[in-house]
């Protein structure tokens, strides 16, 4: 690790609707360090998602300041990627020209576009799908298209929104391991929202626990895990568990929030 990415100062998060004010993040505190994983974990509807918007500018906080580096975070930019559950992929474009449509802003030419979505395509597997239609894919591919889009843009950071939330455990696993060699080779911080506690000892160096009601930062666990990580180890176990630990099972109904 080298020095702070992004640091979040006392921000509050409160939403107006039918003249109500409800307050979904309350004084959050956080920093994330450069080539850092870190994932954002906790039951439904305590403002993880809302937390991801707010580090990627989609949401400016109603109080408190979000630092990307030295700048202050006031709207979305291309530093900071988005990549949701459902793809966002368009039906009518080929993988290929999925991913180049992400590259028109940059500036490129016709070829250096081209290039670049074929070498991220290759780099997620793709390369003899290039001329596919995402309707003909399965949603673990679609969602590797999506991966390679968001790589492609070389942005620093990759927001994800329960990324593979939508597939089935074996593509989820298979595309768990895939982010990490690709996050070992491309150095992209990622920020993970996630209900999946395994996922998130797998996945990352640091673990930011929610509260609801308001939404707060209950506990930050740091995962000492050497990698590559085993599921079945007793010490993998252990993080499973000190996360487990920190909601209240006794009450059943918090025990459906989660994929354990
Ligand atoms: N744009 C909005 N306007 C009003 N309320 C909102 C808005 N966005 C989110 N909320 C409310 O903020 C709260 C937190 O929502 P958020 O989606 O951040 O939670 P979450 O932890 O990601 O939930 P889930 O795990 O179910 O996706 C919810 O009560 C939601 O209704």
């Amino acid at each position: 690790m080298s020095g702070e990415l992004v640091s979040l100062h006392r921000v509050h998060k409160a939403f107006q609707s039918n003249g109500q004010k409800t307050e979904v993040l309350k004084d959050i505190s956080l920093s994330i360090e450069q080539g850092e994983t870190v994932s954002i974990l906790g039951k439904s509807g305590c403002g993880k998602s809302t937390l991801l918007n707010v580090i990627g500018g989609f949401h400016p906080p109603t109080e408190g300041t979000v630092y990307f580096g030295e700048e202050e975070v006031t709207s979305p930019s291309r530093r900071a990627i988005m990549l949701f559950q459902h793809y966002a992929l368009l039906p009518w474009r080929s993988v290929l020209k999925n991913v180049e449509l992400g590259l028109e802003p940059e500036g490129l030419s016709k070829e250096e576009q081209r290039e670049r979505a074929e070498r991220y395509l290759e780099l997620v597997g793709l390369k003899d799908s290039l001329h596919k239609f995402p309707s003909s894919l399965s949603g673990g591919m679609q969602q590797r298209v999506a991966i390679a889009r968001a790589l492609a843009i070389r942005p620093e950071m990759i927001l994800m929104d329960e990324p593979f939330a939508a597939l089935d455990t074996f593509t989820r696993y298979y595309l768990q391991d895939e982010l990490l060699k690709i996050q070992e080779q491309e150095k992209t911080n990622i920020v993970l929202v996630t209900h999946d506690i395994d996922e998130a000892v797998y996945l990352s160096d640091r673990v930011f626990v929610m509260d609801a009601s308001p939404g707060r930062i209950r506990r930050t666990i740091e995962v000492n895990l050497p990698r590559p990580r085993d599921r079945s180890h007793r010490d993998f176990q252990y993080y499973r568990k000190m996360i487990l630990d920190e909601f209240d099972f006794s009450r059943r109904e918090e025990q459906l929030e989660y994929n354990i």
